[in-house]
């Protein structure tokens, strides 16, 4: 079945918000080295993009965690898919993510890196849905603060579709 999709911000908007928010990034890492995480699968168009964009020296690691399996609503259970193949001891660590909605992920991750020696550990989020938030977790870096819809697109899927639309659609 294909589900009706309609777009709830553009190519082009994601596309303006990322470069600003990797400029904002040099800007705030200046004369630091910045080590990115990317969060398998969801984070991997928000890094990539994010990165081109970010003009102090990186490093880029990859965890993969999965929490929703092929439905709407988080299972509330952070399973690690693949761990990080570095140390991130003494680093200054930004997690890059697509989404925070329950805020699961993220504090699992963050209380998970905390636990591994980083200099800091900052999160950079393309797009945070605030009224489904069950946990509490700081974001630092936010692209799109948006409505309580399950969006899909740059990264973000619907029983694994979607993740290469170019924008950030709705499913109807
Ligand atoms: O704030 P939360 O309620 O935890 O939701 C956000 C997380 O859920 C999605 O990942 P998912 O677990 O579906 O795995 P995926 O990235 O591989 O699609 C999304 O990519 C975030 O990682
Ligand atoms: O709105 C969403 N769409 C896709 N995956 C998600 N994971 C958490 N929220 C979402
Ligand atoms: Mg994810």
């Amino acid at each position: 079945m294909n589900e009706t999709i309609n777009v709830l911000i553009s190519e082009e908007e994601v596309n303006k918000k990322i470069q600003s928010l990797g400029e904002q990034i040099s800007k705030d890492y200046a004369g630091k080295e910045l080590h990115l995480i990317c969060v398998l699968k969801g984070g991997v168009f928000a890094t990539c993009e994010l990165a081109k964009h970010i003009s102090v020296p990186l490093s880029i690691d990859f965890m993969s965690v999965s929490s929703y399996g092929d439905g709407f609503v988080s299972s509330g259970r952070v399973k690690i898919i693949k761990d990080l193949d570095d140390s991130i001891e003494g680093k200054d660590v930004l997690i890059v993510e697509d989404i925070i909605d329950s805020g699961n992920t993220l504090k699992y991750l963050v209380d998970l890196l905390n636990t591994r020696k980083p200099n800091s550990v900052k999160i950079c989020t393309l797009l945070d849905k605030p009224d489904r938030r069950t946990t509490d977790v700081a974001v630092d870096y936010v692209g799109f603060q948006i409505p309580d819809k399950f969006v899909v697109g740059y990264g973000l899927d619907y029983m694994q579709k979607y993740r290469n639309l170019p924008y950030i659609g709705v499913i109807e």
